[in-house]
């Protein structure tokens, strides 16, 4: 009876393992690093892009005539919020079976990165108008009904949520079918802001973070770490961390976000029966607008901002080109952001970068930049990820 209950327990062992290595096959078979373009809806005006497929589009070029530009694929300006999440769906397992897996949304400022990441933000005043009516529509004994619409209203990422909180409802879902595995999920965040880290997740500002090394991994110092269960209480973090982020209006987005946001989910889990352990990060970035300074009009902090935002995106750009061209070296200290994200981009993880465009014709110029930033990183091929096994934990 016993010999009988081990044999079973190796064929699922083996079979479990098995699944995992198929199941990676054929996500590194689609490529580690996968980029979309998406084109954000825009009322002022028609949309200067063509989309003759759903991997293609075709941009006017400045100086005539026009280029036809493949990405994995190329969301148009109608497309939903799920539309978009379901290419990037696949590479959320990757991390529930230990592999890093970073998300990026990268473009021009107010070319839709923060709604596609997090989701479409109301703005108080006009959330604040609609809840007070539907407040006083209620008030004849509907309070509870009202607080609800009320909250919904204010948070309009509730409603139509981005890539991160449909990545998070994913995730902890994966998690909870596997009932052979106990999962420990921590989640952190923070900003780059003009060259320095810091911890969203605590109040103060006065002290940055540093980047260290250890066992092989690079990881922010000190960056507070909180334990969480449930979707809600992920959803929670993400609320409090987005309210301490630097924010300020420029000439093209009055919500404009002035840092880099990362948001890390760091996945262990310890399977009941074999003891192996397994580690996976899930990072969720929202890269601040790649901008001309000339454009918007910037000047005193804005233009510091700008300059610190420019170098790291130019940065990260030198990364992925050294990547790409398999170099012995590749730059990732050379800025913050890189170096933060060092773990999570090239060989080791998986990698799905939305390149955001504006459908506007006076945003050409910048719309063509984004998108030759997005073919760059097309051309890299990354070698197989490794999944972060350790040994099976002692009884
Ligand atoms: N697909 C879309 N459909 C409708 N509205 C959109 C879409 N994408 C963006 N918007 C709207 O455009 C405005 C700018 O978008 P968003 O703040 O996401 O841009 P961003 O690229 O994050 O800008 P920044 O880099 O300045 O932070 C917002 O009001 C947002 O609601």
């Amino acid at each position: 009876m016993r010999i009988q209950l081990q044999d079973i327990t190796a064929k699922y062992l083996k079979e479990q393992t098995q699944r995992k290595l198929l199941y990676n096959k054929v996500q590194e078979l689609r490529g580690n690093i996968r980029v979309f373009c998406r084109v954000r809806q825009d009322t002022r005006g028609p949309c200067a892009l063509q989309f003759p497929s759903a991997t293609e589009l075709v941009v006017p070029k400045l100086q005539g005539g026009t280029e036809l530009i493949e990405f994995e694929h190329c969301y148009g300006p109608n497309s939903k919020q799920e539309t978009i999440f379901s290419d990037t769906r696949p590479i959320i397992l990757s991390c529930v079976d230990g592999y890093n897996v970073c998300i990026i949304a990268y473009g021009q400022t107010g070319s839709g990165k923060t709604y596609t990441m997090m989701g479409p933000l109301v703005s108080n005043v006009h959330a604040f108008i609609r809840a007070y009516v539907h407040m006083c529509v209620c008030a004849c004994g509907c309070v509870r009904w009202a607080v609800d619409l009320h909250d919904r209203v204010v948070n309009g990422r509730q409603d139509n949520p981005g890539v991160n909180r449909r990545a998070v409802t994913e995730l902890v879902q994966l998690c909870a079918e596997r009932e052979e595995v106990d999962y420990e999920i921590t989640a952190s965040m923070m900003e780059v802001y003009n060259e320095h880290i810091y911890d969203l997740l605590t109040e103060s500002r006065e002290s940055t973070l540093s980047i260290r090394q250890a066992a092989g991994r690079t990881f922010v110092d000190g960056a507070k770490e909180v334990r969480v269960q449930t979707q809600q209480e992920i959803f929670d973090v993400m609320e409090m961390g987005d309210r301490n982020r630097s924010v300020g209006a420029t000439q093209m987005n009055t919500d404009s976000s002035r840092s880099h946001l990362l948001f890390r989910i760091t996945v262990k889990g310890v399977n009941k029966i074999s003891k192996q352990t397994t580690q996976g990060t899930l990072t969720l970035v929202d890269l601040a607008g790649s901008e001309r300074v000339s454009k918007t009009d910037a000047s005193g902090d804005r233009l510091v901002e700008a300059a610190a935002i420019n170098k790291s995106l130019s940065a990260l750009g030198q990364v992925f080109k050294a990547l790409a061209s398999n170099a012995p070296h590749v730059p990732y200290r050379n800025s913050k952001l890189t170096h933060a994200l060092s773990d999570s981009l090239g060989g080791d993880s998986k990698t799905a970068v939305f390149v955001n465009v504006s459908p506007l014709e006076t945003n050409l110029s910048e719309t063509l930049m984004t998108l030759k930033f997005g073919q760059g990183i097309r051309k890299i091929e990354l070698g197989p990820a490794k999944r972060k096994t350790g040994p099976p934990k002692p009884k």
